[in-house]
């Protein structure tokens, strides 16, 4: 909760599925995205984790992105252009942006991560939206997310944000891969998830992301136990989401929350 203006943090991941289209940044929906994340600025402070660095590198150059050098340089080259496509689409919206980017050891030392939080505390008081990324270039394979999904459970539990919405190509999560079964049925309440669905392997269904079901599911599960709540929501078409953050109506999309028994 911000102590200057008492409105509700909240972090909004978006996801390489959601953003990119034909191994390219998908504009459209990114435009989309930003009209939604202005319209909850009036209401919430807001913390937005994007993907799309190692997409936008790759519509600049074509090196190898399943390599893991090749996916760094390419995340060097996109992050700049990932930022200045959210600049020009804010402007619009007079929102002014500010880039952070992370790597999994911040979390660990104290020191680092106090300095985050200030710094996101002083973006947030002044009406500046923080966007945070992974830092792709100096993670190393033993200190990093890899997803952004349990990066911004990280990031919402150090910000003291009560809700973290993860935006995806999916509505939720489904009894199984609603992308393999077609009859797959939607939980709208999760309340606990099993070491079972904690340790399954990844899923991800975009040649840019990374993380799958798993990865969100273990994000929950951090947020769930330090008792705040995660919302996991189609980012293709944004009503659910504002369904819940804008109307308090939980239409067609995941609550996971230890305070609302499962249904
Ligand atoms: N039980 C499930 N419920 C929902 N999605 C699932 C499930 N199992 C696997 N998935 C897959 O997870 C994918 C979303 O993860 P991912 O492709 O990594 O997206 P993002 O880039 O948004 O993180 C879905 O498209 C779906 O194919
Ligand atoms: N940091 C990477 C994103 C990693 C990734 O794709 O994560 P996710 O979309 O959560 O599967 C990038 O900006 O391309």
């Amino acid at each position: 909760m911000s102590i200057e203006n008492n409105k509700q943090r909240i972090v909004i991941k978006v996801g390489s599925a959601v953003l990119t289209e034909n191994n390219q940044i998908a504009k459209e929906r990114m435009r989309n995205l930003v009209q939604f994340i202005a319209e909850l600025s009036n209401l919430y402070d807001v913390v937005l984790v994007t993907s799309g660095a190692v997409a936008a590198g790759y519509s600049a150059l074509k090196l190898d992105k399943r390599k893991q050098i090749g996916k760094k340089a390419l995340a060097a080259a996109g992050q700049p252009i990932l930022m200045t496509s959210y600049k020009k689409k804010f402007d619009v919206y007079k929102i002014d942006t500010a880039q952070i980017l992370l790597t999994e050891d911040d979390f660990d030392s104290r020191k680092r991560t106090h300095m985050f939080q200030e710094i996101i505390n002083a973006h947030l008081e002044n009406d500046i939206l923080p966007i945070v990324n992974e830092n792709d270039i100096t993670s190393t394979p033993e200190q990093l997310f890899g997803d952004n999904d349990q990066l911004s459970a990280s990031v919402a539990i150090a910000i003291g944000a009560d809700i973290l919405v993860i935006l995806s190509d999916i509505n939720g999560y489904y009894d199984s891969n609603p992308k393999k079964k077609y009859d797959a049925k939607l939980r709208k309440i999760v309340n606990k998830l099993t070491a079972e669905e904690l340790e399954d392997a990844s899923t991800p269904n975009n040649e840019f992301a990374t993380g799958g079901i798993v990865t969100k599911l273990l994000a929950a599960n951090l947020m769930m136990k330090k008792g705040r709540e995660m919302l996991l929501c189609n980012g293709f078409d944004l009503s659910a989401a504002s369904d819940y953050l804008i109307k308090g109506e939980h239409t067609e999309c995941t609550l996971f929350t230890t305070k609302v028994p499962e249904i």
